[in-house]
Formats: C-alpha cells, structure tokens, sequence
C-alpha cells in the first residue's frame, strides 16, 4: 500500500525527514510513532500528495505519489490531521454533506458514519458548538465516509474521553476487519500495543527500530527472572538459560509463590530507543 526508500526533506536546510524508509500491507494497522517534531506529519503530507520530497522514492497504491491527487486515486484514500477543518457555522450534518456531494456518497452513510464515531443525534448541531472531542469525532467520521481503502489518521484520539477512545478503536478494529489499511499517528503508546499491527518508531526523520508491538517489546526485554517463594523470600536471575535448573528445582519441589519476568511496555521502549519523552 505504501512504500518509501531513502526520502530527505529538509525545511531551511534543517533535516525533516532523514533517509526515511519503510513499507505498510494492504489491511494493517500500521503505527507511526515518534516524539514531536520527529517528522510524522511531514511524512503523511508526502504521502497524501501535499509535500514532495526533496530526494527518494515515494509510492501509495504501488504507483509513485505524484499520481495520488489523481481523482481516482484521491478517492481511495481518507485523511483526517490537525490541519483538517470543519465549517463552523455548518452543522453537522452539513459539513458531512459537503463532502458527501464531493465524493457521490449515499446519505445513509452519514448514519453510518456517526455510528462509528458515537455521535448519533448531533446531525443538527453547528460544528463551532461542539466540544474539542466532538469535533475530531466529526473530521473521523468525514475521513470515513466515502471508505477509504486507505486512511490517514494523525492523533485521532487526542482528546477523546476513555469512553470514546475505545468506541473509536472498535470501529477502527472494524475497518481493518473489512480490510482498511490504517496508517495512525498517536502519542498513546498504549494505544499503539493495543490497535496496531506494525509499529514504526521515528526519530530524527528516519525510523530506529519497526516490529509489532509485542515482538518490539519482547526483544527490549529486560531477562531477569524474579521468583518469589512459598515463605516470602524473593530470588532474582538475570540468565534465563544458565538459571533454568534452579528454578526446576524450585518447581520440583513445590516452592513458587509466582514468577515474574520484566517486559517494558512500548512507551518504555520508545523512550529508551529515542532517548526521549513522548509528550
Ligand atoms: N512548513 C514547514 N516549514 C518549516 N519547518 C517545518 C515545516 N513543517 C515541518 N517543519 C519542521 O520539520 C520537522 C518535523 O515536523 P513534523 O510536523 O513533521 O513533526 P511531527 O512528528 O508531526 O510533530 P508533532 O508530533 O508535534 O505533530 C520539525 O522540526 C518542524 O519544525
């Protein structure tokens, strides 16, 4: 679906993107994760047709993106980012209508759509009214209706409430189900282990370290084994092979109260790959 080798932009002779690449399957959820200023929007501009690179190869639907503002091509693809905009003096349901003109999308997919997002009942209410969180439900449920088999979808939870966010992930999960390619940006690390496929993480314009998230995790993984035992004592080995028979012993002979190995969560791991806070 998507594919970059050695992408540089730069802005003021300040690198953006670095020798950017990677590759994203038909029907993933692929998370792009990085610190702020690492390049995650810029690379989404690039692939949306809206920024070209300086050097490098960069291509969406196996064609090179210059092609992608191809009308047929455009509307395969689906973008909701921060600088997504909605009419504020339009209603809901105006705004989603606008583009539904744009696209010869049928009006029962407006349903649809709000369904998705949790915002069934709002159709009437003007767009400048809602809530921040209502509003980003509003540019996903835009980003959705003419189903995309690609979607870009910069912190599209952001500022949704717990509820939400996971209303929003079951749609998502749905998508991916019907065989939506999501290429997600998220600075919930939690977020990321839960719903992606494939994690990228971005540093400096290039990525340092790919995986899914639990292999990406497991590889970071700190191996030391703690036990604790019946009557209290704690004992710790940092080989797993090398202390494998004294903790067969230890099983032979009924001792274990529980076992405990260390895995970082991905946020740990991003920190120690970037050196960096995801904030
Ligand atoms: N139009 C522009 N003009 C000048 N510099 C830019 C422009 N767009 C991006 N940059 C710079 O390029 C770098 C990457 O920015 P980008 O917006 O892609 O980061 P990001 O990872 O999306 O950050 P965030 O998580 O804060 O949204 C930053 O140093 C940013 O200041």
């Amino acid at each position: 679906m998507i594919r970059l080798e050695k992408v540089y932009k730069s802005f003021d002779g300040k690198a953006a993107l670095d020798g950017l690449e990677f590759q994203v399957d038909k029907g993933e959820i692929f998370g792009f994760l990085g610190p702020s200023g690492s390049g995650k929007t810029t690379t989404i501009k690039m692939l949306t047709g809206q920024l070209k690179p300086d050097r490098g190869h960069v291509e969406v639907f196996g064609q090179d993106v210059s092609n992608v503002t191809r009308p047929d091509l455009l509307q395969r693809i689906g973008i909701m980012t921060d600088n997504s905009n909605l009419y504020p003096r339009l209603t809901v349901l105006d705004n989603l209508n606008l583009y539904r003109s744009l696209y010869r999308v049928p009006i029962r997919r407006v349903k649809e759509v709000l369904e998705i997002v949790n915002l069934e009942g709002v159709e009437k209410k003007k767009t400048a009214t809602l809530s921040k969180g209502m509003k980003q439900r509003v540019l996903l449920a835009r980003a959705l209706l003419h189903e995309p088999d690609l979607l870009f979808l910069d912190e599209p939870t952001a500022a949704l409430d717990p509820i939400n966010k996971e209303r929003i992930h079951e749609g998502l999960r749905q998508l991916k189900a019907n065989g939506t390619t999501i290429f997600l940006t998220t600075h919930d690390m939690q977020e990321a282990e839960t719903l992606c496929d494939r994690v990228a993480l971005l540093n400096g314009g290039r990525i340092v370290e790919e995986g899914a998230p639990v292999s990406l995790c497991q590889r970071f993984s700190d191996p030391i084994i703690t036990i604790e035992l019946k009557g209290g004592q704690v004992v710790t080995f940092e080989n797993a092979r090398e202390s494998a028979k004294a903790i067969h012993d230890y099983m032979v002979n009924d001792q274990i109260v529980s076992i405990h190995t260390d895995e970082p969560t991905l946020g740990q791991v991003f920190i120690q790959v970037t050196g960096r806070n995801l904030a």
